[in-house]
């Protein structure tokens, strides 16, 4: 693949060093916004900047007509404007809060638990994420697609950034301790015990790889996809 990085901070560089070692060409390593000029050479952009960057970043490639896989948190009350534009300009676009195949295995178990869970409310559920201390944004976008898969089955109004559950809305702790990659963690707690589930990311490898299998998957396609359409989920 030809790749364009958009953003080259922790991401870009980590989904550099695997690119290469996989044998494609990094052709752009852009810390602003993508042009017809600076993005010429690129079969497939790839997207990890800053929450207020991206929606302008996958924006301007959707336009210029460059596939684009975009990682970046916390941008996505423009979403639906961007499927809009995805879909006008018949581009293509994938967006996954997380990349890891690990990540994406652990939001189905997550379903299922609560599916389970919900039927026995001597349970607290309350979730916790911890991430390392440059992160920008609080909850990451993981524990977001975490909660959004329970608030339905729970008939939760909403999350809010709480160490509890409360008001009918799910709590989500978000700690930052310096280096971790990042950690979300699920608990069921009654007075007798207590279930957890949890995913803990060793490194950003995971995250890097799979944003590789999407842009691969990715190119020669049209239309607005997710992990799940890349991994077969739905
Ligand atoms: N979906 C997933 O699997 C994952 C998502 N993420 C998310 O990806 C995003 C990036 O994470 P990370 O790489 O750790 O962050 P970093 O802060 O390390 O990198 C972001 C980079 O974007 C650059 N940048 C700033 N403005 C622009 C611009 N207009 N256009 C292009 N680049 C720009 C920054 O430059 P400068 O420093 O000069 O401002 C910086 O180099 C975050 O939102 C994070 O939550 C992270 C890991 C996995
Ligand atoms: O900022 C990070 O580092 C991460 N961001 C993503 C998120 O907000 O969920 C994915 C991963 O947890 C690392």
């Amino acid at each position: 693949m030809k790749i364009a990085l958009v953003g080259y901070g922790k991401m870009g560089k980590e989904i550099e060093g695997i690119a290469i070692s996989q044998g494609h060409n990094i052709v752009a390593k852009l810390e602003e916004k993508p042009t017809k000029e600076n993005i010429k050479d690129a079969e497939v952009a790839i997207e990890f900047s800053t929450p207020n960057s991206a929606y302008e970043n996958v924006k301007a490639c959707i336009e210029i007509g460059i596939p684009v896989v975009c990682g970046t948190t916390a941008w996505l009350d423009k979403l639906e404007d961007i499927k809009k534009l995805c879909k006008k300009e018949n581009g293509a676009f994938i967006y996954a809060s997380n990349y890891s195949l690990g990540v994406n295995l652990f939001f189905e178990i997550n379903k299922r638990v609560a599916e389970i869970m919900q039927k026995y409310p001597e349970y607290l559920i309350h979730m916790e994420e911890i991430h390392h201390t440059e992160k920008k944004d609080a909850p990451s976008g993981t524990a977001i697609t975490l909660a959004e898969e329970i608030i339905p089955i729970y008939k939760f109004d909403g999350w809010k950034l709480s160490y509890k559950t409360e008001n009918n809305k799910l709590g989500i702790e978000a700690k930052r301790v310096p280096n971790v990659p990042g950690t979300h963690k699920v608990s069921y707690d009654s007075e007798v015990d207590k279930i957890e589930i949890k995913h803990i990311a060793h490194s950003r490898k995971g995250f890097a790889s799979g944003a590789l299998i999407a842009a691969q998957w990715l190119i020669g396609k049209k239309g607005v996809f997710t992990m799940k359409d890349v991994l077969g989920f739905k």
